[in-house]
């Protein structure tokens, strides 16, 4: 059973009054939904609108069991502890985060609701997963709600430093909340580095004190006489279903079209991300504009596309944000483009996934350039796609993917001489050279799949708690 804020899909109400499910935005799901849905499992998660109380029901072999939230809890649970808190927390700070005492008391609330629905359906002796950074808490409040039960937790966003997590007013609890879990997962060994030396300082705890593997060396927290698991599990995508689909003549038709619907220009640098400030839009456009600036970029022979999800519009520094690129996306087009020949194509909707995945095939260049992200499944997902060994991936070396794609143009957000460098590098490289990098990167990405990241994580949960193999693929189960 996966336990997330989200369900993997989303309740849209239409202007008729009737409803239907649509997919819900980012990685989380992306990865998730097709390993649940291939072994028949379960998910708790909230349905992306306010004050729906609905049954749980069965979607496509997936059992979902709905949780609700108010339109306050929304407010104050996920735009505001979780997007206004937690979020910036956990990204570097890049925003300063609000510390709001009734939104911690919202997250309190709201978590004790998902560990009770949960309690409520899992059978005896379940293996439970909670994912994320909405749901801290959970792991020890279903302990004590259902001690049969194995936990396992896995955070999708990077795990700050102590010198940043100290700044939390409620640190204390969301570390005793996380040791409630069997097994804590994290992307990268820093992160899970960082909450060991956190159990020990702010839950007093005894702790190992090796380094952290990557899919191995687990670090271990011994609490009373439990023995909590602490590893480093990257994850990625179904990378071989989108290699597949990539190949369809289909598609690739749909990607020649797309080269001709830009004016056939001889580059085309592609962007895909939620509307986050996380995600270095404004970094990519202020790198282009300046190459334009001095020449080093011609207007005539190079586009840019920047397809951008709506996200977490209500937050505040989310509404900021979208007001500055947007603007930037204006006078690099006043500035540079011809009449319907706009040198940056802005896409501010969700795009159907075949519609991604040929827009991925298109792309000469693909613009990665976060400040901080957690893992990155879009840099993996272009990877999947170029079995033309075509394109070249500019790569944040901010990213948790960073950590595996090293045959990527890796460059410092924080450095815009470096990014700008980067980006030109990539435009300009041979065929050879772009084969050889892709290759490389294919042989990573087409390895380490989705359904290898969840075995090596439910393995180790298995050894941790009672029941971790239930999850397994039919296959792998023993
Ligand atoms: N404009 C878009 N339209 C459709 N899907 C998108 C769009 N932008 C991002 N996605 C999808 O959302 C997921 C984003 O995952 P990831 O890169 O890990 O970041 P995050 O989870 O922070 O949004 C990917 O599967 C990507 O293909
Ligand atoms: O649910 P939202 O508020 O709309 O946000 C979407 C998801 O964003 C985050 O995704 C992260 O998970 C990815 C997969 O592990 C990872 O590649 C990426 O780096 C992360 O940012 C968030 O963590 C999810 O909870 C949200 O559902």
């Amino acid at each position: 059973m996966v336990v997330a804020n989200r369900l993997p899909v989303d309740l849209e109400r239409l202007p008729d009054g009737t409803t239907r499910w649509k997919r819900s935005p980012g990685g989380l799901v992306t990865a998730l939904e097709p390993i649940l849905r291939s072994n028949k499992g379960a998910w708790v998660g909230w349905a992306g609108v306010a004050d729906a109380e609905l049954d749980p029901v069965v979607e496509d072999g997936l059992e979902l069991y709905p949780v609700p939230l108010s339109a306050g809890e929304i407010a104050e649970y996920y735009e505001g502890f979780s997007n206004a808190t937690l979020w910036p927390l956990y990204h570097d700070v890049i925003v300063k985060p609000e510390y709001d005492r009734q939104w911690w008391n919202s997250y309190v609330q709201v978590n004790r609701r998902f560990a009770e629905a949960t309690s409520n359906a899992a059978a005896e002796g379940a293996t439970v997963w909670i994912q994320d950074y909405q749901l801290q808490l959970v792991p020890k409040m279903l302990r004590m709600l259902r001690p049969d039960l194995t936990i396992g937790f896995f955070l999708h966003i990077p795990f700050p430093p102590v010198e940043l997590f100290m700044q939390l007013p409620w640190r204390t609890e969301i570390v005793e909340g996380l040791l409630g879990a069997d097994l804590i997962g994290f992307h990268l060994p820093g992160g899970a580095q960082n909450f060991l030396y956190l159990a020990r300082r702010l839950a007093g705890q005894q702790t190992s004190r090796g380094t952290v593997g990557v899919r191995s060396k687990l670090g271990v927290v011994q609490v009373g006489f439990r023995t909590v698991r602490v590893g480093a599990f990257p994850i990625s995508i179904a990378s071989g279903v989108l290699d597949e689909q990539s190949r369809r003549k289909a598609i690739r038709d749909r990607a020649k079209q797309i080269r001709k619907e830009l004016g056939n220009p001889k580059h085309i640098m592609l962007g895909v991300d939620r509307l986050d400030y996380t995600k270095g839009i404004d970094i990519r456009l202020d790198a282009l504009y300046e190459l334009l600036q001095e020449k080093r970029i011609d207007p005539e022979d190079t586009v840019m596309v920047q397809l951008a999800t709506p996200s977490r519009e209500r937050v505040e520094s989310y509404v900021q944000m979208r007001g500055s690129i947007e603007q930037t996306v204006s006078r690099i087009n006043g500035e540079y483009a011809q009449v319907g020949r706009p040198v940056v194509h802005y896409i501010h909707r969700p795009i159907p996934r075949d519609e991604l995945i040929a827009f991925f095939v298109a792309a000469d260049v693909m613009l990665v350039t976060p400040l901080r992200d957690g893992m990155n499944l879009v840099a993996k997902e272009y990877v999947a796609c170029r079995s033309d060994l075509g394109g070249a991936l500019l790569l944040s070396e901010f990213t948790g993917a960073a950590a595996e794609l090293r045959q990527a143009y890796l460059c410092n957000p924080h450095d815009l001489d470096n990014t700008k460098d980067a980006m030109e590098q990539a435009l300009n490289q041979t065929r050879e050279e772009g084969r050889r990098r892709m290759r490389a990167l294919r042989r990573q990405v087409l390895a380490h799949d989705v359904d290898r990241w969840a075995k090596s994580f439910l393995e180790a949960l298995g050894r941790s708690g009672v029941a971790g193999s239930a999850l397994l693929p039919p296959t792998d189960r023993g």
